[in-house]
């Protein structure tokens, strides 16, 4: 049966995550994929690995093999397309170099936001130490936009840390792999303000919001960085998603729930409730 005849459809913006899988449902693709669906946005994954996790820690954890995330990524770009692309959870050295070769094939028109995911909230490794090399070398340079929390900054750089000034010391050094941008995320800074650094290198755009006391945070990066794929997705300037995207994840938190006996999930969809 062919469709009925009508005005052409409105197609959303096709944003596509290569992260983990949380079975859990707060964080990796899964938070990624209700960022998106609650941001009017398509969302599509390439898993890179499984991992069993719960509100209390990642329990198990199993890096799919590259061939798998090659055909995965192929399937998508080769057919539906994509407008901006999210990595999160990369696992491996191996499967880090893997998605820097498949970005590369992209070619330079699509934004893609790079989330260094190193450990989970509760301190669970979610990427081998070996990985670090490659992770700087190869795909850092490909970013439009970085988005470490101050641990990832510290690790990726060696610069500890433990305030304002160590957040552009960190985000210049960043700088120096590649990333047209780096957002390095002031949400672990003690103080009554969650204070992010956003930087071309030309100038600093500070994204300040309140500290919501709300202990289930589990998902806000993954959140925050979608959120800048749908909004560079739809055009926008980096700033501008940058800001749409902290306005976001800042109810998304407001809005978290208690779900599981330890650290329950951001509401990706507060703004429909
Ligand atoms: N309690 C809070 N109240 C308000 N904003 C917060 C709070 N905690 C984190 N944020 C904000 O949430 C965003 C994500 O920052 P965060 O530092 O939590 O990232 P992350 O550690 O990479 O997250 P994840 O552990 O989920 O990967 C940032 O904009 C940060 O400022
Ligand atoms: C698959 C996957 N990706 C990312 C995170 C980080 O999220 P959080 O730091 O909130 O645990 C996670 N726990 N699991």
């Amino acid at each position: 049966m062919s469709n009925p005849p009508g005005p052409p459809r409105a197609v959303p913006p096709r944003v596509l995550s290569v992260a983990g899988s949380d079975c859990g449902g707060g964080a990796g693709l899964q938070g990624d994929l209700k960022t998106a669906a609650a941001l009017g946005a398509y969302g599509m994954s390439v898993v890179t690995a499984v991992t069993a996790q719960n509100s209390q820690g990642v329990h198990g954890s199993w890096p799919l093999p590259a061939e798998a995330v090659r055909a995965q990524f192929r399937a998508v770009t080769d057919d539906i397309g994509v407008d901006a692309v999210k990595t999160g959870m990369l696992a491996s050295a191996e499967l880090a170099g893997t998605v820097a070769d498949l970005l590369a094939g992209l070619g330079d028109r699509v934004p893609v936001v790079v989330d260094p995911v190193g450990v989970s909230k509760h301190g669970d490794p979610l990427l081998a130490p070996d990985a670090l090399r490659t992770l700087r070398e190869r795909l850092l340079p490909r970013a439009t936009v970085l988005t470490p929390n101050l641990d990832e900054a510290g690790w990726l750089t060696g610069v500890r840390v433990t305030g304002e000034d160590g957040m552009r010391e960190a985000a210049a050094a960043l700088l120096a792999y590649g990333p047209r941008w780096v957002l390095v995320k002031g949400g672990h800074l003690p103080g009554g303000a969650a204070a992010d650094l956003l930087t071309d290198g030309t100038g600093e755009h500070w994204f300040r919001a309140a500290r919501h006391p709300n202990r289930h945070t589990h998902g806000t990066g993954c959140a925050l960085a979608t959120a800048i794929a749908v909004q560079l997705a739809r055009g926008a300037a980096v700033p501008a998603a940058v800001g749409s995207a902290k306005r976001y994840v800042t109810g998304a938190i407001a809005a978290g729930f208690p779900l599981g006996g330890g650290i329950g999930p951001v509401d990706h969809g507060w703004r429909s409730r």
